[in-house]
């Protein structure tokens, strides 16, 4: 039974917002963190986040500050909500003003760049002494925030802290399921953005429905076969985390990456793309990991290795996805 908890949400972006907003109207108290202080009093003023959400009502009780100090005072859960390319300097930034009663769950989906880590690996590295959580699933903040009816998972190596926020977050709307898998989920978020781009880079070149399936079956098999090797276990590939996340995201108008996709595949460079999608695009910094980590482990991802190619080495979409076709017949 979920109790009125006091709940931060560091990032003010579409997913923080949506998430701030159901957490709010389901009996939460909530504040939002954001970096800059104009867009705290454009939220305040206006009760619509103009930027990164719009369209949705603030509601009322619903607060914001851009001091991180007061952001995290009192707080019981603090959600995460920065891309991940920021998400070690946040951490490390907000670490000073949390304590050992605070549990954070990280909502960004991703790997660090350099370190090829996890993202709660990270967290943990910066902030040792909060509990981690990490939630993910498919949810695009533009239903979770309409509460249209969302499952996801709430990931800890300690299954009570991942029930208590299970039992806090649960509602009716927004059906949450625990796990303690952490690798297995996480790499399944961060993988997923991935076959997102490549199933976008399809429907920009005109392809159909037969294509965009062929990624995504043989999208997670690569997907898994990578996270099995890090640690991972197979079931949550075929959960919330792995298969339902990258249904949402090859399928739907609402992902950045399936969009990005959808505009490379069309012809358009990458800054380019990136320019005209605005928000964060995962998929493009986790390839660049996925690329490192697949030849570290020795794993076979053809799909990941040909979005590379086409991002960072110049190959034509159509050229790639025809390489993909003409490589030497497999047993499935
Ligand atoms: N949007 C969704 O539907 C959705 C759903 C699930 C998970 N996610 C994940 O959540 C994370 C955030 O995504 P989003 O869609 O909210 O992104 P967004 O592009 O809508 O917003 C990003 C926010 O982060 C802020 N930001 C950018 N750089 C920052 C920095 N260096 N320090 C602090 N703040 C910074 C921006 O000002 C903005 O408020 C991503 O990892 C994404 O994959 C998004
Ligand atoms: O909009 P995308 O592609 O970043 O995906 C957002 C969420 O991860 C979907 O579950």
């Amino acid at each position: 039974m979920a109790t009125v908890k006091k709940v931060a949400v560091i990032g003010s972006g579409s997913w923080g917002t949506a998430l701030a907003v159901m957490l709010q109207k389901h009996g939460h108290d909530v504040v939002i963190w954001s970096r800059r202080q104009d867009a705290v009093e454009q939220m305040e003023k206006e009760r619509e986040n103009k930027e990164y959400l719009p369209g949705v009502l603030l509601p009322e009780g619903l607060s914001f500050t851009a001091e991180r100090e007061k952001a995290v005072k009192d707080a019981e859960i603090i959600i995460l909500s920065v891309p991940s390319k920021a998400v070690r300097q946040t951490a490390i930034d907000f670490s000073p003003y949390l304590n050992s009663n605070q549990v954070l769950v990280n909502v960004a989906k991703g790997l660090e760049e350099i370190s090829l880590k996890r993202l709660s690996q990270v967290i943990q590295e910066c902030a040792p002494q909060c509990q981690v959580c990490v939630l993910s699933g498919p949810s695009h903040a533009e239903e979770v925030a309409r509460e249209i009816p969302t499952t996801c998972l709430i990931a800890s190596e300690n299954a009570e802290t991942a029930k208590m926020v299970q039992e806090e977050f649960m509602n009716p709307r927004f059906r949450l399921y625990t796990n303690t898998d952490m690798v297995g989920v996480e790499m399944g978020a961060a993988l997923k953005n991935v076959m997102a781009l490549a199933a976008g880079i399809s429907d920009g070149l005109g392809f159909g429905d037969n294509t965009k399936a062929a990624i995504m079956t043989r999208g997670i098999a690569e997907m898994s076969r990578l996270g099995i090797e890090m640690g991972g276990k197979l079931e949550t590939f075929a959960g919330l985390s792995g298969i339902g996340d990258l249904i949402v995201t090859c399928t739907s108008m609402h992902s950045r990456n399936r969009r990005a996709g959808i505009l490379l595949g069309k012809g358009k460079s990458l800054a380019e793309t990136l320019a005209e999608i605005k928000m964060v695009v995962e998929g493009v910094n986790t390839v660049q990991a996925a690329y490192t980590l697949a030849k570290e482990h020795n794993v076979e991802m053809p799909i990941t290795n040909a979005i590379y190619e086409v991002l960072f080495q110049g190959k034509n979409a159509e050229q790639a996805v025809l390489d993909l076709m003409s490589r030497h017949g497999k047993a499935e």
